[in-house]
């Protein structure tokens, strides 16, 4: 890659309605404002313009309870960009290293720029490994009332997804264990059922929830405690009776390390946006992979950046489980054409050069 000085970094604040209130555990979903960032090596442009010089795009999308606030985020861009001004992506990085949110827009446009240049497609960048043309994903079904969340898995199924997860946490167990119920009547065995509670129950609720789940053979029973409960996780586990344990809050409470030592977990739910970039979370899916702790990797509901280079991450791990991809259909609108189809139960994965989110600014 060029050096700092040919490397001109810009960002643009957005704002991303949902097209429905996401209601979970921990709170309501109902925009999605963050960053669109742009970084042009202006070290390649042949012209004087920039329409021949590579490009790489990165998206900061902040989570309130996940990542550091619109505010924060905005500043540590500008001191990102003042960093590229007067020297290059690493002091740049370094700007930004607290920021998880900004962070991963900045790792995320060096990471498609460098990918780019190379003409290769980001996953391919990032493990230098074989063609990968598909990932699994998992459907995202939202709390509701039973028969709304039939309905929605009916739905999720007949667009060929066979892996569901399912919101609960939000009304009591009794009401979530009959979503199940009915939901499992409706579809038959085929169909894996997860389940995320986002810290909603305490140690007994889980129990009661684990015993029945079991009875429905749902497969991953996510965050089911506080994110601080590690030996309460552990001890779930041992008297799970086959549904599996993941962990998604707590990852950013304790981190991966700790998870895995107090055997607390069958998966771990790696988030790019709230642990500061793919490459962060990369580094955390190969470090599970070791202990046959499984890496799931989801989104945050965001933009199409941010999204496709979760395909991406997810495409560059061998043998990835069903991941929270399939988020796209939570938004309004996006920040562009979204590259990547869905289809069978997984997301087809972009080859273009980089992430493949040409469009996403002026048209470009
Ligand atoms: O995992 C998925 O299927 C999609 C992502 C998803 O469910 C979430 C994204 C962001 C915050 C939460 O609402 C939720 C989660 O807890 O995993
Ligand atoms: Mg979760």
């Amino acid at each position: 890659m060029s050096d700092g000085a040919s490397l001109a970094f810009e960002y643009r604040r957005f704002s991303l309605s949902l097209s429905s209130p996401m209601e979970t555990a921990t709170g309501t979903i109902d925009s999605r404002d963050g960053f669109l960032v742009r970084l042009v090596d202006r070290g390649d442009s042949s012209g004087s313009d920039d329409a021949e010089a590579a490009v790489g795009y990165g998206e900061a999308t902040p989570l309130t309870g996940w990542t550091e606030s619109v505010a924060d985020c905005e500043a540590a861009l500008e001191r990102a960009r003042e960093a590229f001004r007067t020297g290059g992506p690493s002091e740049a990085l370094e700007a930004v290293d607290r920021q998880v949110a900004a962070r991963h827009a900045v790792s995320l446009a060096v990471a498609d720029l460098q990918a780019t240049r190379e003409s290769t497609p980001l996953y391919r960048y990032l493990c230098r490994g074989p063609m990968v043309g598909r990932v699994p994903v998992n459907a995202t079904i939202d709390d509701g009332s039973p028969s709304e969340t039939v309905a929605a898995v009916r739905e999720a199924v007949g667009r060929g997804f066979d892996c569901c997860k399912l919101k609960v946490g939000v009304r009591d167990v009794e009401a979530d264990v009959e979503r199940i119920r009915r939901v499992r009547e409706a579809v038959g065995p085929g169909v894996e059922l997860r389940v995320d509670a986002n810290e909603a129950w305490t140690y007994e609720e889980a129990e009661t929830a684990l015993e029945t789940f079991a009875d429905f053979d749902v497969s991953i029973v996510e965050q089911p405690l506080p994110a601080g409960a590690l030996e309460g996780h552990a001890a779930l586990r041992e008297r799970a009776d086959g549904v599996g344990i993941a962990i998604d809050e707590g990852v950013l409470e304790h981190g991966v390390d700790a998870i895995c030592e107090a055997n607390a977990a069958d998966a771990v739910v790696l988030k790019p946006m709230a642990l500061g970039g793919i490459d962060v979370a990369r580094r955390m899916a190969a470090w599970v992979c070791e202990l046959e702790v499984a890496p799931i990797v989801t989104t945050t509901i965001d933009g199409v950046v941010a999204r496709t280079g979760a395909v991406h991450l997810a495409a560059s791990i061998p043998d990835v489980p069903a991941c929270g991809l399939a988020t796209a259909k939570f938004l309004a609108d996006d920040l562009g054409r979204d590259p990547v189809l869905l289809e069978k139960g997984s997301a087809v994965v972009p080859q273009a050069k980089g992430i493949g989110v040409d469009g996403v600014w002026d048209g470009r």
